[in-house]
């Protein structure tokens, strides 16, 4: 069994681990002292007040490597997309996100009153796919920022086409924003935010919090700059690649194998896996047509301990196939016009063993389509989970240090 196994012994086993800290007690002091490659995730510390976080830039090997695959991908056209292996599990994976992004909205405007400011980062933003989500949502201001340049302005430009549309419309949400190139992992982003006191009601990182764990120092300016401005009540939202199912799916795969997936997706790792490290557990990840590049195991026990240190307290952890369960009754509708699954006719597809699945439901179809996604798809979108934190308040302790009042 390894650590990315476990649940209650991984805390042990993280806890035991030379190089971290994981503590946000007193203990991380004295931790914090002897560790000796990484820095200890211990509260308060502002290290990186001067830009760019040095003790972050250190193990940060691969980040060049994906900017670069990020911005050399090129966008296809409707018609290339929709001729993708993957064209529903990527509406699919879409639709998550926005179910994520409308409950977490949800929740905050619940606390607001009409008019109210509802800021929102989008941190590792991409080319902007979910521009239109925030758009609904209804927000008034958003950060938009990416280690890809190419993304970056392609995301710019996408604004651009919404709110020239919603000039036109005296209905539409106009919304104001801002948008940088950077490193999430290594710089400090209230440093390039054009109002630096800004106060963010929810950020979002979605498919890509993951590269931050090529590092101690790399996860903890990522996790800084998902905590730092948001204010208390607000919430971190994040999909990730779920590690836990990895390890599932490799031991599964037979004791030599280094490598498994299907026709659309494949894992491959590039690193000590027995035992794994917390940090730096590289794989090289294919996703047909869309990702080639290296990717690291998020250490989910780590991953809490981190979010706590900058006062967020997880308060949903759910893989992608739970959580397509728990929002269908209310998503439904979306799914269908996101075009979230294709329709199958189940007695046209006896000799297809990507809807071999379909096959049972036959019967109760009675002639009629189903919405499903190929084996394949199904295998690639449930590699993911979502999460989500909250940030609490906090009041200072006599060296300066926050002190976070959770409420458990
Ligand atoms: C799979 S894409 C997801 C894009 C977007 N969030 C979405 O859901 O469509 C991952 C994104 O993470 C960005 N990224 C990877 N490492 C990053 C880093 N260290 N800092 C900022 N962005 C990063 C990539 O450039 C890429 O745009």
């Amino acid at each position: 069994m390894s650590i990315y196994e476990q649940n209650v012994a991984d805390e042990k086993f993280a806890k035991a681990h030379k190089n971290v800290s994981l503590s946000d007690d007193e203990e991380s002091e004295s931790n914090a002292e002897s560790a000796t490659t990484a820095a200890p995730i211990n509260a308060g510390q502002d290290d990186a007040a001067g830009g760019d976080d040095e003790e972050a830039q250190e193990g940060a090997a691969n980040t060049h490597v994906v900017a670069s695959h990020y911005n050399e991908l090129k966008e296809g056209g409707r018609r290339d997309r929709q001729k993708s292996k993957i064209f529903f599990m990527r509406n699919f994976n879409n639709w998550i996100k926005s179910m994520l992004i409308n409950e977490y909205m949800a929740l905050i405007k619940e606390s607001k009153r009409v008019g109210d400011a509802l800021r929102v980062l989008d941190m590792c933003c991409g080319k902007g796919g979910d521009l239109l989500k925030w758009e609904k949502a209804a927000i008034t201001h958003i950060i938009c920022t990416d280690i890809a340049e190419v993304s970056v302005e392609q995301c710019q430009r996408r604004y651009q086409d919404i709110l020239e549309r919603a000039e036109k419309s005296k209905y539409a949400n106009k919304f104001t924003a801002e948008f940088f190139a950077c490193d999430s992992t290594l710089v400090r982003l209230r440093e390039r935010y054009k109002d630096v006191t800004l106060q963010l009601n929810l950020v979002s990182c979605q498919f890509a919090f993951h590269y931050c764990f090529e590092s101690l120092g790399q996860a903890d300016c990522m996790m800084r700059n998902a905590a730092e401005c948001l204010e208390p009540g607000g919430y971190f939202i994040a999909t990730m690649p779920d590690a836990y199912e990895i390890m599932r799916r490799k031991r599964e795969a037979g004791p030599d194998a280094q490598s498994f997936g299907n026709d659309v997706y494949n894992i491959k790792f590039d690193c000590e896996t027995d035992p794994l490290p917390l940090f730096g557990a590289k794989y090289q990840f294919h996703l047909e047509g869309v990702v080639d590049c290296p990717e690291f195991l998020v250490h989910f026990p780590t991953l809490v301990k981190l979010g706590r240190k900058y006062g967020l307290k997880l308060v949903r952890k759910t893989t992608f196939a739970d959580y397509y369960k728990e929002a269908l009754p209310q998503g439904r509708n979306l799914l269908q016009r996101m075009s979230g699954l294709e329709s199958i006719q189940p007695q046209r597809c006896a000799n297809d063993d990507q809807f071999a699945h379909v096959q049972e439901f036959q019967a109760s179809q009675r002639g009629r389509p189903l919405g499903t996604l190929s084996k394949s798809e199904w295998e690639a979108t449930t590699l993911y989970l979502v999460c989500a934190f909250k940030k609490y308040k906090n009041t200072w302790d006599a060296n300066g240090k926050p002190v976070f009042e959770f409420d458990d």
